[in-house]
């Protein structure tokens, strides 16, 4: 497949020398870095990734690296930060994820097929078991959804609906098709953890304003919910689901994979679809192909596409970030996806 070429594999360099492992903790800093990303989306739902597996960074300058890159109104702009990271012996390599927030999320599955697909390109690996932050899944290259589309099949799970899982504390076992006690909302929600939390309710229509101000709600990290929830709002529709989400540490997405996940193995459970049956999953970024099985186990089948590569400088301590500057950009990709959503519609 075109997109499978190894092409071009980013170089990340590090400007200054307290980031390289080797001379790391003497030096004052007296500056920032340069960070080379793709920008990238699953769905919508778009990120820098960072081919982190050389870099020394630590979790406080990871989480300031987020809210600088992932900032809506700077330079670069997402729903979070991506980092392809070594994997183990079991694993060819990793992903870590921060939200815009700076908060790091146990996975994020659009973001993995993007981080997969960086992950094949520097291995020459086309499928692997990928290192997540307290999971593992698989992922593979995959037929293309659509002509031109970089496509990655992901295998993530078992989805768990233990209240103790979820986060909830407090409302018992489980919570499965039902009222919350304590959810500012009458609404019945399934609480799945995908590992993260996700509390998904279907709807005849979804109701932006009220989606927003749950999702709010759950932001404050109230007791009912202390680590906070994606909230996904969902219509069953011709063919399958729409899923709209207010996603924990960033607000309302075009779209989130472990909640298209959590929203396919919620309707499966509930007897809204049927389990081992291909689900389109729609969202406001395009569409996804998910089959949830009866263990919890969810695959999932998009596009990762990356749309250019750059690089920019950064200092995290002082928390400033710099233009981008622009290496390539990735036309016939972006065009490539475009089109598949323009047929969608
Ligand atoms: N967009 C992601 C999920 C990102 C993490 C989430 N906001 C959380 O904190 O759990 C996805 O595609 O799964």
């Amino acid at each position: 497949m075109s997109w499978h070429s190894r092409a071009r594999v980013q170089s990340v360099s590090v400007v200054h020398p307290q980031f390289d492992g080797a001379s790391r903790g003497g030096f004052p800093y007296m500056g920032g870095m340069r960070l080379d990303f793709i920008k990238c989306h699953g769905s919508g739902n778009d990120f820098p990734l960072i081919d982190a597996r050389f870099l020394t960074l630590d979790d406080g300058q990871w989480a300031a690296v987020a809210r600088l890159m992932a900032d809506r109104d700077g330079p670069v702009g997402g729903d979070g930060l991506l980092l392809l990271v070594p994997g183990d012996a079991t694993h060819a390599f990793g992903m870590r994820m921060f939200n815009s927030d700076g908060s790091e999320a146990e996975t994020c599955l659009n973001g993995l097929r993007c981080t997969a697909r960086l992950g094949f390109e520097v291995t020459g690996l086309d499928h692997a078991p990928v290192k997540l932050k307290t999971s593992s899944a698989q992922a593979a290259l995959a037929e293309a959804i659509s002509p031109g589309v970089a496509t990655i099949r992901t295998r993530a799970g078992p989805a768990s609906t233990a209240c103790a899982d979820v986060g909830l504390v407090g409302v018992g076992e489980r919570i499965v098709d039902a009222v919350i006690p304590g959810l500012p909302s009458e609404r019945h929600f399934t609480g799945v953890a995908m590992p993260n939390p996700h509390l998904v309710t279907f709807v005849d229509a979804v109701d932006e304003a009220e989606l927003v101000a749950l999702g709010d709600w759950c932001e404050a990290g109230p007791a009912l919910i202390p680590a906070r929830a994606n909230v996904s709002f969902v219509e069953l529709r011709a063919g399958g689901l729409f899923v709209r989400t207010y996603e924990r540490g960033v607000g309302l997405t075009d779209s989130c994979g472990s909640a298209m996940a959590a929203s396919t193995y919620a309707a499966g459970l509930t007897g809204r679809t049927a389990f081992g049956a291909e689900v389109n999953v729609f969202n406001r970024g395009g569409l996804v192909r998910a089959t949830a099985q009866a263990d919890g186990m969810v695959e999932i089948s998009g596009n990762a596409t990356f749309d250019y590569d750059a690089h920019v400088e950064i200092d995290p301590d002082a928390g400033t970030i710099g233009a981008v500057a622009m290496v390539e950009e990735r036309g016939k990709e972006s065009a490539a996806w475009k089109a598949a959503v323009e047929a969608l519609a």
